[in-house]
């Protein structure tokens, strides 16, 4: 990231305006206010039950699948306010892409697991389905370890693969964000350092969004920084600057491991 830009002059993909969200009588998202680059890796952190889940899940209107929840406020994707009646819930969730904690591979093979989302969107031709599949496993660094077992079941990989997988299945569609809610929690070391060498090459096309529990992770991988507690935002910048010097007693405590 270029330090001479600040935050502000960047060019967001989404903007997050007086935003509430409510399970019930639980304010679990409050007067959230935030603006995520294009192009660039912008990490969630906060202590368990702060509402990082809730955020994500929000940016695809997933959130809205639990009954109970109501929001007020607005949130524009490409300045175009997801909750507005017209907009489409169905082009917003092909534009963005989910990979969830647990690598969630369907139970095929794994040119299925990738060709499955283009067959949807009605790709039938399989010279077409080939070139997708290959390069979304690439996209996905995962090609030279599966380019000779692609009819074999996906279960039969690691789980650092499965999540690479995933994130290969998220591509097919071409989407221009990717969600990832920490995507590297039930993986080892090795498979976490691919998963995040993938996330800094995958930058440069895609808006991606991560939650983490690992502040070292959100250290080495984001270009800035939200601290979440009790479904309030309470900083958000440059992770150097979240990092070294921030603003906030609470940021603060929490970088250094005061609580969490
Ligand atoms: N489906 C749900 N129904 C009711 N309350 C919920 C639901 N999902 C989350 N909550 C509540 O909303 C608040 C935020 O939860 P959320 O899962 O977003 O936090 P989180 O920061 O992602 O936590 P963790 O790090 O433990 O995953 C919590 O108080 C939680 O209990």
């Amino acid at each position: 990231m270029n330090p001479e830009v600040s935050l502000k002059d960047k060019k967001m993909i989404y903007s997050v305006k007086d935003f509430n969200l409510w399970y019930g009588d639980t304010h679990a998202l409050k007067n959230i206010q935030l603006d995520i680059p294009t192009k660039e890796v912008t990490a969630i952190i906060g202590p368990s039950g702060c509402g990082k889940s809730t955020f994500i899940k929000t940016l695809n209107r997933m959130v809205e699948l639990v009954p109970s929840v109501k929001m007020t406020g607005s949130i524009n994707y490409n300045e175009q306010n997801i909750f507005d009646p017209r907009y489409k819930v169905e082009q917003l969730r092909t534009d963005v892409g989910m990979v969830f904690q647990k690598p969630n591979p369907f139970p095929k093979s794994i040119y299925e697991n990738i060709a499955y989302g283009p067959k949807i969107h009605g790709i039938k031709d399989k010279t077409i389905l080939d070139e997708i599949v290959e390069k979304s496993l690439k996209g996905a660094a995962l090609w030279d370890e599966v380019k000779d077992r692609l009819k074999q079941n996906a279960f039969g990989l690691s789980g650092g693969q499965q999540q690479r997988l995933c994130i290969a299945r998220s591509l097919a569609v071409e989407p221009e964000v990717l969600l990832m809610d920490e995507p590297t929690s039930a993986l080892d070391p090795i498979s976490t350092s691919k998963v995040e060498d993938l996330i800094q090459t995958l930058k440069k096309d895609y808006s991606i969004i991560i939650v983490t529990h690992n502040m070292q992770q959100a250290a080495r991988i984001s270009d800035q920084t939200a601290f979440f507690l009790n479904g309030e935002v309470v900083e958000y910048d440059k992770t150097e600057i979240i990092y070294s010097n921030p603003n906030d007693k609470r940021t603060d405590d929490y970088i250094s491991g005061k609580f969490g």
